[in-house]
């Protein structure tokens, strides 16, 4: 992939190189703004309009229409999930969408959902489900045709302790069998330890690309949240709290 994008004068990607391969788990991280979204929302196919050329399974995309897609799955951050439909109702119609035979779907969504404990939730309304049951529905709805490659964007937002261990595995488990997952997440914690990969992206521009280890050699050898604020040139953080705790004081507060 060797791409930028452009909102009026504004450059959000500038020129992003990269190739990544089978087996992957690649944390993609940067702060608020940094591009993380647009980036995947062009690999999707979601945005038609940048520059440059982007390549998956080995075919630029721009040539390719529903046939990569259905070797994709995709975890978005805020899931604009059909509430009035059951789980049951919604993830019959993703399958649908992937073209999979029907019984099929219906017996993975039940295996699934027993696996990930909402089996007892699947005639109920989405409506009424807790976050971490949404995620888990999301999460069902990305895998059940069996993708070659993932696009997760915080996929363990509102997850219980139990069930972050089950993703985590999952992943690894995954990237041993060649799927490739790219993955979003501002935890640094978690992506520090699932990713083999971990690309820093800044402004657009990527600022750091390789391993922990090898991000640790090259920067403060620390933990990556520090390298993060380091590559990203942030140290204000105890400032702008104290600064938040004023405000909040008012200009009567005691100070
Ligand atoms: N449709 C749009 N029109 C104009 N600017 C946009 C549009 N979509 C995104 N942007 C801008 O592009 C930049 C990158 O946004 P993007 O959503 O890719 O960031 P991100 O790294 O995913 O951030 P976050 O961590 O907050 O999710 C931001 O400055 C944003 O304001």
């Amino acid at each position: 992939m060797n791409m930028s994008k452009q909102y009026g004068s504004k450059k959000v990607i500038d020129s992003i190189n990269l190739d990544v391969y089978k087996g992957q788990i690649i944390g993609y991280i940067g702060p608020n703004g940094a591009g993380k979204s647009t980036t995947v929302k062009i690999l999707l196919g979601l945005i038609d309009q940048y520059d440059g050329r982007v390549e998956i399974f080995g075919k630029d995309i721009s040539n390719e229409t529903t046939v990569f897609k259905k070797r994709i799955g995709y975890v978005p951050e805020n899931a604009e999930v059909y509430d009035n439909l059951t789980a049951f109702e919604y993830l019959t119609f993703v399958g649908g969408l992937y073209g999979l035979d029907e019984s099929d779907v219906i017996e993975k969504i039940i295996q699934l959902s027993k696996l990930l404990n909402i089996d007892h939730a699947l005639d109920t309304r989405l409506s009424s489900f807790s976050k971490g049951m949404k995620q888990k529905v999301l999460l069902i709805s990305s895998l059940v045709h069996n993708p070659d490659l993932l696009f997760l964007d915080e996929p363990l937002s509102g997850l219980d302790a139990n069930s972050v261990m089950i993703v985590k595995e999952l992943l690894s488990q995954l990237a041993r069998e060649g799927k490739t997952i790219f993955y979003s997440s501002h935890i640094m914690e978690v992506v520090e330890k699932i990713s083999n990969r971990i690309i820093l992206l800044s402004n657009g521009k990527i600022v750091a690309d390789g391993t922990f280890e090898q991000l640790k050699q090259q920067n403060k050898d620390g933990t990556l949240e520090e390298i993060f604020n380091e590559l990203t040139g942030f140290n204000q953080h105890k400032e702008i709290a104290q600064n938040i705790v004023h405000v909040m004081h008012g200009r009567d507060g005691y100070e």
